[in-house]
């Protein structure tokens, strides 16, 4: 036996995230960060500015994550495992590079990253790829040492993460008023996108076909379903459907859109419906706006019961799930073959994703996969 760590080669876990402001004054500039060079028209973005103003300029992003760095050293120490855990984001303090720095002074040389983003597709995989290079190039201009960094493969079918979804549809299904319950339908939602990134998400031959994005997001959906019909014993209608839309109307983007959607079925005599988020690892912004208001009051002008399933979150669940994908990742990194758990019917997702993998408008140095610039 070695006294390798079961988390060798790795010293270090980095939660990278998105970032969200903490107060009125973050609103602007945060919103500034995220839409430079992604030309997303002005009165979308005074719109969206309004969704935040709100609820007092605080995205919930934020304590979320505090939450689930929380859970997650609990989890890894707990195990007997000694990993750091670091925060870094995108769009808001704590920076990524800021991280990175702190890092490096501590002495860590190679990372394993865990975005807060389960499924592939340029903003939830490649984006967050790029920033890590970002991050990197600007330690290696200051003459920082320039870690190495790899990201845990997509985590939307593991189990610590599909379990609790079922659960929170179950008791989303327990909380609509018991006349309409057995009819109730199910919306699965996630994040639309432009119909373009769709179909040129994940690995080259993913591509086509809607993608690895609707792809990945349909297994979910159809794996919670199954579930909920084995434990309710009802068989219930159920769509993957989108919301958060925003870019120019003439471009198009993944549909059909939760309001849309409630009206349609409430048209075909659904008696209620279940709104399931699977495409939010925690209740962001999207999530009590665009779901818990806006598909809120569009249900309650139908006269049609809904109630939203809970995010994942920092359920215990997920945080031994990412100590798993750590495992997991460290034994291949050594060589090993380590069992690799999914559900559904796309079985475990790639460890290092392939040139091509989620490509850019514009081409961009992207770490953490195949086409890294850096080791
Ligand atoms: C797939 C996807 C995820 C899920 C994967 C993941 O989680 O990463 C996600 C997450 C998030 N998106 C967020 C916020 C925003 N996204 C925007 C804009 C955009 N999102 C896009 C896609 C996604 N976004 C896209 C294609 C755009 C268009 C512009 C572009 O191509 O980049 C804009 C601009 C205004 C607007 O148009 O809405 C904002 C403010 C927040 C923080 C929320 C909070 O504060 O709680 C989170 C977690
Ligand atoms: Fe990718």
């Amino acid at each position: 036996m070695s006294d390798q760590p079961a988390h060798a080669p790795y010293d270090a876990l980095l939660l990278l995230s998105f970032g969200g402001p903490e107060g009125p004054d973050d609103v602007v500039p945060f919103l500034e960060n995220v839409t430079r060079g992604r030309g997303i028209p002005r009165e979308r973005l005074k719109e969206v500015g309004r969704h935040y103003f709100l609820f007092g300029g605080v995205s919930p992003i934020n304590d979320q994550n505090r939450e689930l760095l929380r859970v997650l050293r609990e989890e890894l120490a707990g195990a007997g495992l000694d990993l750091p855990v670091y925060w870094g984001n995108r769009n808001w303090t704590p920076y990524l590079t800021d991280t990175l720095r702190q890092l490096v002074a501590d002495g860590h040389r190679r990372v394993l990253t865990l975005a807060t983003s389960a499924y592939a597709s340029y903003s939830g995989c490649r984006q967050y790829r790029e920033n890590l290079a970002d991050a990197l190039a600007a330690l290696e201009a200051e003459g920082l040492p320039v870690p190495r960094v790899d990201k845990l493969r997509h985590y939307f079918n593991h189990p610590g993460f599909v379990r609790p979804m079922v659960d929170a549809t179950l008791a989303a299904l327990d909380a609509l008023p018991e006349e309409v319950r057995a009819g109730a339908h199910l919306a699965f939602t996630t994040h639309s996108i432009p119909t373009a990134a769709a179909d040129t998400s994940g690995p080259a031959e993913d591509h086509g076909d809607g993608g690895a994005y609707v792809a990945q997001h349909l297994d979910v959906a159809r794996t919670i379903a199954e579930a909920v019909r084995a434990e309710t014993g009802t068989d219930r209608p159920w769509e993957l459907v989108y919301q958060s839309r925003s870019g120019a109307p003439h471009i198009p983007w993944l549909e059909p859109d939760i309001c849309d959607h409630l009206e349609a079925v409430h048209g075909e005599g659904a008696p209620a419906v279940v709104m399931v988020p699977i495409g939010f690892v925690s209740d962001h912004m999207e999530v009590k706006y665009d779901l818990d208001t806006e598909a809120v009051a569009k249900a309650a002008e139908l006269g049609l019961p809904v109630a939203r399933a809970a995010t994942v979150g920092a359920d215990p669940r997920f945080a031994a799930a990412v100590r798993e994908l750590v495992l997991e990742r460290a034994a291949a990194e050594r060589g090993e073959r380590p069992e690799r758990c999914a559900l559904g019917a796309l079985g475990p997702s790639h460890d290092l994703c392939p040139v091509g993998c989620c490509p850019a408008r514009s081409p961009r140095p992207a770490a953490a996969g195949a086409d890294s610039p850096y080791a």
